[in-house]
């Protein structure tokens, strides 16, 4: 059985068809794409898959658990994380505590070893903080621990939003445009954080991109979209160079 298996997903805004009988099945481990032009439906699909919105029809199963219906901290903890179009950090914390605030979720002390400051609470905090070391380490991140995230470059905020989303320990992780904005020796490297996460963590990643060089280069299949629907899905190669792709991509 596939990691995430969608079937027949729709949703309308008004009399606009945004999404309509989207499918898609990932398998666990899968580096999967999801591109397609301005418009196309690519961020609602994952406002979908994350409780944002509620379809108007079709069904989402994560590991053989449905996600229709339930909201995003429901579906965060089923195990699906994901980072945004539009970096969302808690831009005054440091690097370090933006980790650990998702680590949070995943370890628990109870009130009284919190206010109290029991040893139990010393122990887990300390944890927390060589867990969120070692994630950070994997982007490379954590010379810059003890820095507010708001004074990180761009790239490296982006970096840190992928971090933090993995601190909850998801199954399934949904990058919206990792690469925006960066520079092609940014890219690069976020290319290699990425298939690194995968093969360290044995981690489930759908990622929308516009970066053909990105998407080519990582993902194993790629579904593209047009006005909400299934333009093809398959290989990047048999993809990319599909005509339908071709001509919805240069307008022709
Ligand atoms: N909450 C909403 N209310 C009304 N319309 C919406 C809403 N969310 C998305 N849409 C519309 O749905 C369509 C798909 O938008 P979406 O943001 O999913 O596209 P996209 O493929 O992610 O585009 P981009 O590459 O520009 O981010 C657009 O026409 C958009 O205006």
């Amino acid at each position: 059985m596939a990691l995430l298996e969608v079937k027949n997903l729709g949703i309308s805004f008004g009399g606009l068809r945004a999404v309509d009988q989207f499918h898609v099945s990932i398998e666990k481990r899968q580096l999967y794409g999801l591109i397609g032009p301005n418009g196309a439906g690519k961020t609602t699909i994952f406002n979908l898959l994350t409780g944002v919105y509620k379809p108007t029809e079709g069904s989402i199963l994560l590991d053989g658990i449905s996600l229709v219906g339930k909201g995003p901290a429901q579906i965060n903890q089923v195990g699906i994380a994901r980072t945004f179009q539009n970096i969302r950090l808690f831009h005054k914390m440091t690097v370090l505590d933006n980790v650990k605030v998702a680590l949070h979720n995943q370890i628990k002390y109870s009130v009284m070893e919190g206010v109290l400051r029991l040893p139990g609470y010393f122990k887990r905090e300390k944890e927390m903080d060589k867990k969120a070391l070692e994630l950070l380490e994997v982007f490379n991140l954590h010379e810059e621990a003890g820095i507010i995230a708001a004074n990180l470059p761009y790239g490296k905020q982006r970096k840190l939003e992928i971090a933090r989303a993995m601190a909850t320990n998801p199954k399934l992780i949904l990058l919206d445009e990792p690469a925006a904005g960066m520079n092609p020796n940014e890219t690069e490297e976020l290319m290699e954080n990425i298939r690194f996460i995968r093969d360290k963590f044995e981690m489930t990643i759908l990622l929308i991109e516009h970066d053909m060089k990105l998407v080519a280069g990582i993902c194993e299949q790629i579904t593209v979209l047009n006005f909400g629907t299934e333009l093809a899905s398959g290989t990047p190669d048999m993809v990319l160079n599909d005509p339908k792709v071709i001509t919805a991509y240069l307008g022709e």
